[in-house]
């Protein structure tokens, strides 16, 4: 298939310079998949959001390995010609170098992702040069880090003073210098996201980082308001709205078994005659 996975780092880095935006959305399973590819999106991101939107956590922490391996696995079934990356789930990639491949592993061989991420800055460059050392493309992740959530003490915006602002610049640099493809920029005010963007080469990919980040990304649930608990967020924008679509519809089945309008006369499959017959004697079924 010579189109398989058609976009690749090396196009993504070219697109920076292009000046082409870098489309993204996360998906968990073979629909949102198979949908996001026949769009036409450029990478899906199997986000460990996944625990807020698709499993029903509070937070991302709950998120085990085994989830994203599972996940990974379903999307990459339905979306054969897209770049798959993969989120690293809470507190793999903190330990040994040797733990925290075994879970890239699971991710590239049994999920069958493209790519991985990360959260976090100049801590886990360590970790993001080991993996890139082993082959596999690392995306990284600075501003706000929702598996630090307990120690941010919130899901708030970062980069607000110009001591945080030059945190997140060294952590983009640091993380550029570790052979990260890109960084995910998550809630930081649009100028020092455009700052950030201009002094890495590789793409920045934002979500509530503002106009100026070389793509965007968003999660399935919320831009398609789907049951999210996020989707009124302001750095969030409804495309369409599917929970309502989907609940009216329920609501309509709900109805029509209720006053037997459904299953009609062409839903059904009828016997023969002869059926009949044998059920209910020579005479047929108004004889009963
Ligand atoms: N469905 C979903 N969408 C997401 O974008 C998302 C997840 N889940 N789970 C993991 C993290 C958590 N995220 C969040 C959660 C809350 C806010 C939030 O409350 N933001 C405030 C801004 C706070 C401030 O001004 O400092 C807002 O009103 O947008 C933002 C991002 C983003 N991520
Ligand atoms: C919000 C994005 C960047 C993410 O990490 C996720 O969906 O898990
Ligand atoms: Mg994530």
């Amino acid at each position: 298939m010579a189109d398989k996975h058609a976009l690749n780092i090396v196009k993504m880095k070219k697109m920076k310079t292009d000046g082409v935006p870098l489309s993204m959305l996360t998906a968990y399973d073979y629909p949102s998949a198979l949908l996001a590819e026949e769009a036409g999106i450029d990478l899906i991101l199997v986000g460990d959001s996944l625990g807020n939107v698709v499993l029903g956590y509070d937070t991302t922490l709950p998120v085990t390995i085994d989830d994203m391996v599972y996940h990974t696995r379903s999307v990459a079934r339905g979306a054969q010609n897209t770049f798959i990356v993969a989120d690293m789930p809470f507190m793999t990639y903190h330990g040994s170098i040797d733990e925290t491949l075994r879970g890239v592993r699971r991710l590239m061989q049994e999920g069958r992702a493209q790519a991985v991420k990360m959260e976090g800055g100049l801590e886990i460059c360590g970790a993001v040069s080991a993996v890139v050392a082993a082959g596999v493309p690392v995306l990284g992740h600075i501003g706000l880090t929702p598996q630090s959530v307990n120690m941010i003490g919130g899901y708030r915006i970062q980069g607000k003073d110009a001591k945080d602002a030059q945190r997140l610049m060294d952590e983009a640099k640091g993380l550029e210098a570790a052979g990260a493809f890109g960084i995910v920029l998550e809630l930081v005010t649009e100028e020092v996201a455009e700052a950030i963007s201009k002094a890495v080469s590789i793409p920045t990919i934002g979500i509530g980082a503002g106009r100026y980040c070389d793509g965007q990304v968003l999660v399935f649930h919320d831009l398609l308001q789907y049951a999210s608990p996020y989707r009124e967020k302001r750095f969030v924008k409804t495309y369409a709205d599917v929970g309502s679509l989907i609940r009216e519809g329920i609501g309509s089945y709900v109805q029509e078994v209720k006053n037997r309008s459904f299953p009609a006369e062409n839903h059904v499959f009828n016997a023969d005659e002869t059926v009949l017959e044998s059920l209910y004697g020579a005479a047929g079924k108004g004889a009963k």
